[in-house]
Parts: structure tokens; sequence; C-alpha cells
């Protein structure tokens, strides 16, 4: 169950050097996995608000599968609530009084199915804690359980696991491409991450000042012409370097006190590698 998702969108922003308009055009093919990349304000936030109807942009449209969401033109806004999507922000709302068992039923899941997504998220023992006893990590991963209780043709995710340790991030990446494959879902999801997208991503788009200014397949934004070694991205305040190698990643401890920042050439270390 998927959905084709293509826009031609307008908003106007207020960035730090003052007022711009965000415009945004583009068709991710159902099924596909879309991820926005691009520094912090570049407009992924803006353009995911969009596309789930929290924000209304100020001209074009939105056709996501036969339904046209929202078409300027013609006065069409289909509200956020009844665009049927999973949907998982940088705050994860979560309802304060509803245990984590309780938010997922109240998304759609069966009870055998909210058992199942807790399991995969590893909050089985948190089945009955209320948000406000789970850490931001955990409300984070009860935030992405949520959007896939859905069911949802299409899910959009902002950071996903942008709070999650570097081993869990693994995990879960692994068992959103399981759910991808086994339901079906488009996905489009904004990150930091060069690795994550590598991992997830069958497409990027790389945003900057509210216009997409590079498309492409994650190894030809994000690796192609990165000769074996060297350092695509810092993660973890720099103590993880993720590092190009013949059309993939891999993850290494940074050496102390060497110079480890992005472009830079690393000698590959096995002792210090990561899943
Ligand atoms: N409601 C709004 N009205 C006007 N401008 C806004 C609004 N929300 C955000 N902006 C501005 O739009 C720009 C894009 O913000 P957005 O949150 O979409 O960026 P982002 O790429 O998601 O960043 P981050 O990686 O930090 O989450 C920023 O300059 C921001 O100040």
């Amino acid at each position: 169950m998927s959905a084709a998702v293509s826009f031609s969108l307008q908003l106007p922003l207020h960035g730090p050097a003052g007022p711009y308009t965000m415009q945004v055009e583009g068709t991710v093919a159902a099924g596909h996995t879309l991820a926005l990349y691009g520094p912090s304000g570049a407009g992924k936030t803006s353009l995911l608000r969009m596309l789930c109807g929290l924000t209304t942009p100020a001209a074009g449209w939105l056709q996501v599968g036969d339904a046209r969401w929202f078409d300027a033109e013609r006065q069409a806004h289909v509200p956020a609530q009844a665009r049927h999507i999973g949907v998982q922000m940088q705050q994860p709302a979560l309802f304060p009084h509803l245990n984590a068992l309780q938010q997922l039923r109240f998304a759609g899941a069966s009870h055998a199915e909210a058992h199942l997504l807790l399991d995969m998220m590893e909050l089985s023992t948190l089945a009955g804690s209320k948000p406000a006893r789970l850490s931001g990590g955990q409300q984070q991963r009860l935030a992405l359980a949520r959007a896939l209780a859905r069911k949802a043709p299409l899910l959009l995710l902002d950071e996903p696991l942008s709070a999650q340790d570097s081993a869990l991030r693994l995990r879960l990446q692994d068992r959103l491409r399981e759910q991808q494959r086994a339901h079906g879902f488009t996905l489009i999801v904004a990150s930091h991450e060069p690795a994550e997208i590598v991992r997830l991503a069958d497409e990027v788009w790389q945003l900057d000042g509210g216009q997409i200014v590079a498309r492409g397949t994650p190894a030809e934004r994000l690796l192609q012409g990165a000769p074996h070694g060297t350092v695509i991205a810092q993660e973890q305040d720099g103590r993880v370097l993720v590092i190009a190698i013949g059309g993939g990643v891999l993850r290494m401890r940074a050496p102390a006190g060497a110079d480890c920042l992005p472009g830079t050439r690393m000698a590959i270390d096995a002792t210090r590698l990561l899943p």
C-alpha cells in the first residue's frame, strides 16, 4: 500500500537574513524513500509540514496517489487530520494521559500490532508507561511506532532517530526498512546524517535556502567523488566519523587529537570500526 507524491509548492519564510519564498517541486515514486538533506534552516521541516497539512502553502498543488490534497487555484485543502499519513515530527507530541500501548491503539493499531510495534522499538517493558515517565529517546521511538501504527501509504519523518545511540539507530534503520518492504509505504525522511541517508534512501534531495539545489541517489549526492577514506560527516560531537569507502560508508571512532573535519582523508583503523 503506497502512494506516489507530486507537488509544486510555495511558502513565504522568514530566515535570519529576512523574508524569502520557499519554492519546491518534485515527484516521489510510490514505495520509494526520499531523504531531505541540508543545513539547519534549509526548509526540510517546512516542506514536511506542507505535505502533512500542518502548514498551508501560499501557492501550488499537492497530489498524493489519486487525491488532490492541496490546490491553491481550486481553493482545495484537505486538513491534516483527513490525510491518511503516518507522521513523526521533531517534537514527539504524545498524549500525556495515554500510556505507550494506548498511544498506538489510538493511532489505529490492534492490540497485537501495538505490542509488535513496541517490541520493534525496544519499548515492550514500557507498554504501561505514560510519556512523562519516558526518556527523550524512548518518546522519540514511541512517536515513530505511532507513525507506523497508522498503516498509511505515506510516512513523513523529521529526523526520526536523532535521539538514539548509534547501535540502536542502526537496528531501527534496519527495522524501518523491513517495515517498508512488508507494507510498501512511500517514505519521506528529513535527516542530517549521510550514513543514515545512505542506509535508508533511494533518492536524496539537497535543500538550501528553501530551494532544492541538487537531486540524485545517496551514492551520487553524498559519496560520488569522495575518494576512499574521505570523512564525509562527523557524528556524536566529532567522536564518530562517517567515512566513504568505494561507494559505501563505514563508521569509525575518531582517533584522539586528529584533524577529522569532513573532507579529510583518514587511514582506516580496523580496531576503531563501529557496527
Ligand atoms: N512558521 C514560519 N514562518 C516563517 N518562517 C519560518 C516558519 N517556520 C520556520 N521558518 C523559517 O524557515 C526556514 C526553514 O526552517 P525549517 O524548520 O524548515 O528548516 P530545517 O531545514 O527543517 O532545519 P533543521 O534542520 O534545523 O530542523 C528557517 O529560516 C526558519 O527560520
